[in-house]
């Protein structure tokens, strides 16, 4: 083993996280440092690229960290997750708590490949314990271009910030033609109403956005219209069981 991978890692308590240290105003000052960090960057790119590039047709589902076992959106991910892998997807989350472990729980007990993408954070949570193959990031972005890479859809429970910014990510990619073919589904109509509305009734009517902008993405209840368009949009890309 190198002497570098003997250093213990920088954890995430003390002096905070990799991307802190990368993006804090306070940090930006070393560009002595900032040069060698393009390497850990593109060491990310590279150690992400060989561990997901055999995943097959994958969907990534989204969600909050903090959705409680109880909650009925746990329930939903749990089914999406369940029913993606029967489809023959793999089933693709931040391998967190809440409605990440949900899916993955759902995934796995379906017999279907349960995969998490974390992500360092100022808070030790570790991966949730139905992931089966977990693959650890430092970086946001770097995170952000593996869901976006590998998956051939969103669904998107209700969620944070974290869940927002990945939906948005998802959307403004699709917007600008930077990914094609990708559906967004937004499951939980109650939750995601007032966005959907506030979009229409705002951003598309002060003219920031078009209907097609809006027609990206499908809000919906049923767990199964939400497989079916996954199916749809994978179909001409091929590579599902019994096709
Ligand atoms: C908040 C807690 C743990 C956070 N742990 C996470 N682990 C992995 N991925 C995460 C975590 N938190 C956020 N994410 C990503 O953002 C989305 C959820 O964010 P939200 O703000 O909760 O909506 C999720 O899809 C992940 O990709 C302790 O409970």
């Amino acid at each position: 083993m190198s002497p570098a991978r003997q250093a213990p890692r920088r954890g995430s308590r003390g002096d905070g996280t990799t991307d802190q240290r990368l993006l804090d105003p306070g940090a930006r000052l070393d560009t002595h440092t900032d040069l060698w960090r393009v390497l850990k960057i593109q060491a990310e790119f590279v150690e992400g690229f060989g561990q997901l590039s055999d995943l097959g047709p994958t969907i990534a589902v989204f969600g909050s960290a903090r959705t409680a076992v109880d909650d009925p959106s746990y329930a939903a991910a749990q089914e999406v997750g369940r029913r993606l892998a029967e489809e023959g997807f793999t089933v693709l989350t931040g391998g967190g708590p809440g409605a990440m472990e949900a899916a993955n729980k759902g995934a796995r007990t379906a017999g279907g490949l349960s995969v998490g993408l974390g992500i360092e954070l100022p808070y030790e949570t570790g991966m949730n314990e139905f992931v089966e193959h977990g693959v650890n990031f430092r970086y946001f972005f770097v995170r952000k271009t593996m869901f976006i890479k590998y998956a051939r859809g969103f669904v998107v429970l209700p969620g944070g910030l974290g869940t927002l910014d990945e939906l948005f990510e998802a959307l403004t990619l699709a917007q600008t033609g930077k990914v094609t073919q990708f559906p967004i589904v937004l499951l939980g109509t109650e939750f995601w109403g007032g966005l959907v509305e506030w979009l229409r009734g705002s951003v598309l009517a002060s003219g920031k956005i078009k209907q097609s902008d809006l027609d990206m993405m499908t809000v919906t209840d049923d767990v199964e219209l939400a497989v079916s368009l996954m199916r749809e949009a994978s179909a001409p890309l091929g590579g599902l069981l019994g096709e």
